[in-house]
């Protein structure tokens, strides 16, 4: 083995390879400046951000409608932003996009590495690995390659396959549902969580997903028809109809069943289809290994999976005849969601 580590040019780091210096500087900038060390709006926007630069990718089609984890989202927002599916997608673009007049990087390599040490201020998340070296996009991906909630499943699924992802492996990625919330799907709100712990990366959202909904709602576009349970909608929560076909498809529903209350099962599985994502159409030969300018991941809470206060296991909806686990039932009326990752529940109050 090799341990001979470099001394960085800013005086304060060692890396493994001085190409990776740059990114243990980028670290922390990201870090003290645009996440605050936390697992709050900033972070979940960067993740969902990897996911909507890496998928403009078709194996089918070819390079000419995108490179995949390049940048593109970044570099030619005008034209990718056309496409609704990116809608909100700016945000994390506008907040990002100052770092590349601070560092030489490219945007690929900004957007997945932003994503990484983002999902690393989020508890019970795994520490993603980071390949360093995508040369910017030279165009930008064709519109209709980013899967939409209100999609049928299998089209969901096609895309998927054509960008190098099977069912289970994107059941792997809808992990991070489990620290989202929408603010474009409905109508004058903000911030809508996907499942009552949108802080913490834990496996509620592959629980609270197989539980049966409320079918007189009305639902907006891109929410399931059957939403949330009566507790949860009334903390505000929503599930998109895209989590709620892939839980209970049958080429999905056991291995989406299998992840709840599976925290090794979620964590490991993310870690390997997020490591796929983030060099989607990348020549990884030519990519350095730059893993450990990820921070290490805060310590999980290490909570079972349990049902929110006011719902049980009467309304689990299940589609796998696999034994379901036994799990407790929060105590109270009704759940609480936090609105700000310190607790709050006061979307005006959340530290910003
Ligand atoms: C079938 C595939 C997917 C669909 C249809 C989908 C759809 C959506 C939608 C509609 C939102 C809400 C956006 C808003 O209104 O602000 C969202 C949020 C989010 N998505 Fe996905 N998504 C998919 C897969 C993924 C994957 C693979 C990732 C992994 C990186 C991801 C990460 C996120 C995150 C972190 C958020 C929360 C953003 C926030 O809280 O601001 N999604 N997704
Ligand atoms: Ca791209
Ligand atoms: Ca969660
Ligand atoms: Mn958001």
């Amino acid at each position: 083995a090799n341990f001979k580590r470099v001394a960085c040019p800013d005086g304060v780091h060692t890396a493994t390879n001085a190409a990776c210096c740059v990114f243990h500087e980028l670290a922390d900038v990201l870090q003290t400046q645009k996440f605050d060390n936390q697992c709050a709006e900033d972070a979940h926007e960067a993740l969902r951000l990897t996911f909507h630069d890496a998928i403009g990718f078709s194996f089918m089609a070819g390079p000419s409608q995108g490179t995949g984890a390049d940048g593109s989202i970044m570099l030619f927002e005008d034209t990718e932003l056309l496409d609704g599916a990116n809608n909100g997608v700016d945000d994390a673009i506008d907040n990002l996009r100052p770092l590349l007049q601070q560092f030489p990087i490219s945007a690929g390599d900004l957007i997945q590495f932003a994503g990484a040490v983002a999902v690393s201020n989020c508890p019970g998340a795994p520490r993603l690995q980071f390949m360093a070296g995508r040369p910017n996009a030279t165009h930008p991906a064709a519109l209709g390659l980013v899967p939409k909630p209100e999609d049928p499943v299998d089209k969901i699924f096609a895309r998927m396959e054509d960008a190098g992802f099977s069912p289970t492996e994107l059941v792997s990625l809808l992990a991070s549902h489990s620290i989202a919330r929408s603010d474009t799907l409905i109508d004058n709100r903000q911030a809508v969580p996907f499942d009552s712990t949108p802080f913490v990366f834990d496996t509620q959202v592959f629980l609270e997903i197989l539980l049966k909904g409320n079918e007189s709602l009305p639902a907006a576009s891109g929410e399931a028809p059957a939403q949330v349970p009566n507790p949860l909608a009334a903390q505000g929560a929503m599930r998109l109809q895209s989590d709620f076909a892939i839980a209970h498809d049958p080429q999905t529903a056991c291995f989406w069943q299998f992840m709840v209350n599976n925290p090794n099962a979620v964590a490991g599985g993310f870690h390997d289809a997020m490591a796929k994502l983030a060099v989607v159409g990348q020549d990884t030969s030519k990519m350095i290994d730059c893993s450990e300018a990820v921070p290490i991941p805060v310590p999980a809470v290490n909570k079972p999976a349990t049902f929110p206060a006011g719902t049980g296991p009467e309304l689990l909806q299940l589609s796998c005849n696999s034994p379901f686990p036994s799990l407790a039932t929060d105590p109270g009326k009704a759940t609480t969601i936090p609105e700000c990752v310190d607790g709050d529940t006061n979307l005006n109050d959340c530290p910003s």
